[in-house]
């Protein structure tokens, strides 16, 4: 049987790295699980997740050799979930990734079964812990905090997780998100 992706979006700033950090804390050592680790043309030490950086020149030749399920590009930066992860749900495992919005109806074609779990917070918040974080400047904030994405396509199966309260609330949800059932 074939795996569920959960792919965790939201906008920028609004947790997902939190909340994916404290999932994978709180559900490592079950084998069931797969977190992805991505592909991103972004320091190694620029902060946030546990990303694997490449140049721009090494991403293309790995997009031009398969070696991803599927790239996008965001911020100037590229980014991408590699192929490897196919072998996994096609093992039936779950796999969780943080990704983009407008890839969504992309990855439908690609994956059999994808759950989207869009993750909320008022928008106040979220240009909070935008500035909070410190990993863009001013003007990098202010751009994260205007992109606009399309709406989530029709027919897309869609849980929501709002993290409006503390960091350990938000994580208990997405837990219980991704190991409940999807139809
Ligand atoms: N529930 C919460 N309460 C308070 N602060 C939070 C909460 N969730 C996340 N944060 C903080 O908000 C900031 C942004 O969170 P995070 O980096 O996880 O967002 P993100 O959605 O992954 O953003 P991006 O898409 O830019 O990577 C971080 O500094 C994080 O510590
Ligand atoms: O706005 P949309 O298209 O949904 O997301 C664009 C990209 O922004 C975030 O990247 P980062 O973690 O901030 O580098 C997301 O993870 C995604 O890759």
């Amino acid at each position: 049987m074939t795996g569920t992706l959960f792919l965790v979006v939201g906008p920028s700033g609004v947790g997902k790295d939190t909340l994916l950090d404290g999932a994978r804390s709180r559900l490592s050592g079950d084998p069931r699980f797969v977190f992805a680790r991505r592909v991103i043309t972004r320091a190694a030490d620029a902060g946030g997740e546990d990303h694997e950086a490449v140049t721009t020149e090494e991403f293309a030749r790995r997009k031009a050799t398969g070696g991803f399920l599927l790239t996008w590009a965001a911020h100037g930066l590229n980014y991408g979930l590699p192929a490897a992860l196919l072998d996994a749900l096609a093992a039936g495992r779950t796999v969780v990734a943080n990704g983009s919005r407008a890839t969504i109806a992309e990855l439908g074609q690609i994956v059999p079964r994808l759950t989207i779990v869009e993750i909320t917070a008022p928008p106040e918040a979220v240009a909070a812990r935008l500035r909070a974080r410190g990993r863009e400047d001013e003007a990098q904030v202010a751009e994260r905090i205007a992109r606009a994405v399309p709406a989530l396509p029709a027919g897309v199966d869609v849980v929501r997780v709002v993290n409006d309260a503390d960091v350990a609330s938000g994580v208990a949800k997405l837990v219980a998100v991704l190991s409940a059932p999807r139809p």
